[in-house]
């Protein structure tokens, strides 16, 4: 039974979902980084937040690791190149949080605009400051929202109702997107030049870190409102400090930090600056929704393949599960084939879907049969890492679909390609048993066995006695024998299903027989 461990603070609805799933959970949040070393070796699965970081230390220790799912949205906390190189599916909740931390950016826009949390403050402590405080009427004021993806466009629409104006700068947003959220698109210095509050909604990357630099800071209005409910770093804090300090920035709300948990941040004690120590996801309903989505997801994957919202492979929908498996199956083996008979390494992978395959998901597909081929080379390879090993390796893949198929309802090809020659193989799953039908162009009906001799030889009389007697001299029976030729007297091919391994020396004999161009044990 697959084995989950919980190593942050998650609604218990999510230990409930792996219990009545079947699946084995420990809850442990707030473990050291060495005492989750300790243990990860343990778990099938990984449930986090953002405080625990599963880093290239932990993933390293992960031998039994297969997935990392993120209660929230961001994955920053998580090493996803070292997951990836490992096989690992990382796995996020994308929406479940979203209008939880909308509501919280236009919460933080309210207290700024109204400086609510220091009216508070001096109401409490008996100061009645009626004057100190005079606030911003949002209502025709103009938000720019820095990245309109799913948070961005939830507080767009919120910021609408409220009766403002909003103008969106997002590289990937589309004219009709924005049209149908009612937002102006708009570059970025416009968006500065225009707005009144500034709220941000991107991830942080390269392009994102310091989107709101000292420089971006200087061309925008006097008297802007900075609201920050999406990744710290997107904003330069030395800047906003300095800009609240001469007032050009009137206020600013806060709830994410570059060092976090923020505990002497530069902005702390500014003027009219606002913090909440990130927060923007904790509400009952988001906490709920984001626990209930991970351990299903989790066990989604650990108990039928189904996978989705990975950020590092083709998801599979529970539908498609039982249909691609059989074909993932069979492209992997084929896969096994070809890297075996490539004999070292090759440049270039086509691989071609022929009939019922070519109507499915045929990205997974792909990722097993590239898995299967690269697996001779890199024993620990899996669907997840080998895409980002073929790339890393500059191997071009070529993948194709054709909707019929002229022999079998169902093919797969793969070619690779080694100094400028292709090898390649195509296996079908007839009556439910995945075959080897073609090899080299030439067809034939063999069944996988664990290990399957395979020689390539020139048609003429004598070759079967010969090796019939050389496996049989050396006590090597022989289970199945396929044979494929082009025609009588030209090339020709054997896969001999054998129920041992065979001795080097053995092969070595069978390499020596006139009529033998090519010999290789294969294993699957
Ligand atoms: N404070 C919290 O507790 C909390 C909660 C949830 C999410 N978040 C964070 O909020 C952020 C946004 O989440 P989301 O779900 O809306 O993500 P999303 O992927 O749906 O949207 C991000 C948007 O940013 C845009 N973008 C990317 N690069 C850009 C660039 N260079 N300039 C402008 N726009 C760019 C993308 O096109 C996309 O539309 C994430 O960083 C997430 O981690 C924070
Ligand atoms: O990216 C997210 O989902 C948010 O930052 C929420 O993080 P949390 O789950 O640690 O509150």
């Amino acid at each position: 039974m697959p084995k989950v461990l919980i190593a942050d603070k998650l609604s218990p609805a999510a230990a409930e979902i792996f219990k009545n799933r079947g699946l084995e959970v420990d809850v442990k949040p707030g473990l050291t980084k060495e005492e989750l070393i300790d243990i990860i070796g343990d778990y099938d699965g990984l449930a986090v937040r953002s405080a625990c970081k599963p880093d290239a230390d932990v993933i390293a220790a992960a031998t039994n690791l297969k997935v990392i799912g993120r209660a929230g949205i961001g994955v920053d906390n998580i090493d996803v190149k070292a997951a990836t190189a490992k096989g690992i599916v990382v796995m996020n909740t994308p929406f479940g949080n979203a209008i939880t931390t909308a509501e919280h950016a236009i919460a933080m826009l309210f207290a700024a605009a109204r400086q609510i949390p220091a009216a508070d403050r001096g109401t409490q402590a008996g100061e009645w400051p009626k004057k100190a405080f005079m606030g911003t009427e949002l209502t025709a004021k103009t938000l720019g929202v820095i990245g309109c993806g799913n948070i961005g466009s939830i507080v767009a629409e919120r910021a609408l109702g409220l009766k403002m104006k909003v103008v969106a700068y997002d590289p990937f947003l589309t004219e009709e997107r924005a049209t149908d959220l009612g937002v102006q698109k708009v570059e970025l210095e416009q968006l500065l030049a225009r707005a009144d509050a500034i709220t941000l909604h991107t991830p942080l990357t390269a392009a994102t870190k310091n989107i709101l630099s000292a420089d971006a800071i200087q061309k925008t209005k006097k008297g802007v409102m900075i609201i920050n409910c999406a990744r710290g770093g997107l904003v330069d804090e030395a800047a906003v400090r300095a800009g609240l300090d001469s007032g050009h920035i009137s206020a600013a709300a806060f709830d994410v930090f570059v060092e976090e948990p923020a505990k002497d941040n530069i902005l702390f004690g500014a003027p009219n600056f606002i913090a909440t120590p990130h927060l923007g996801a904790a509400t009952t309903e988001a906490q709920e929704n984001v626990a209930l989505q991970i351990a299903e997801q989790i066990a989604d994957y650990l108990l039928t393949g189904a996978i989705s919202n990975a950020l590092n492979t083709p998801s599979i929908t529970a539908e498609e599960a039982p249909r691609l498996k059989p074909y993932a199956d069979l492209a992997e083996k084929l896969g096994l084939f070809a890297g075996q008979i490539a004999d070292g390494g090759f440049s270039d992978i086509e691989i071609g879907f022929e009939g019922e395959p070519a109507h499915l998901n045929t990205k997974p597909l792909t990722a097993a049969a590239v898995a299967g081929a690269l697996r001779p080379l890199f024993t620990e390879v899996n669907m997840v890492s080998a895409p980002e090993m073929l790339k890393a390796r500059g191997v071009t893949l070529t993948e194709a679909t054709r909707s019929d198929s002229p022999v079998y309802d169902n093919l797969i090809r793969i070619r690779v390609k080694v100094d400028g020659s292709w090898r390649d193989v195509a296996g079908s799953i007839v009556a439910g048993v995945p075959k080897i039908v073609e090899v080299k162009g030439m067809a034939l009906d063999a069944k996988f066995r664990p290990v399957i001799l395979y020689v390539n030889n020139v048609d003429k009389p004598g070759f079967i006695g010969s090796l019939g007697v050389m496996l049989g001299d050396a006590g090597i029976n022989i289970a199945t024998f396929n044979l494929g030729r082009q025609s009588q007297g030209e090339e020709a091919v054997a896969l001999v299903g054998i129920d041992a391994e065979i001795p080097e020396d053995v092969v070595k004999k069978i390499e020596a027989l006139p009529q033998v161009r090519y010999v290789k044990v294969l294993t699957f």
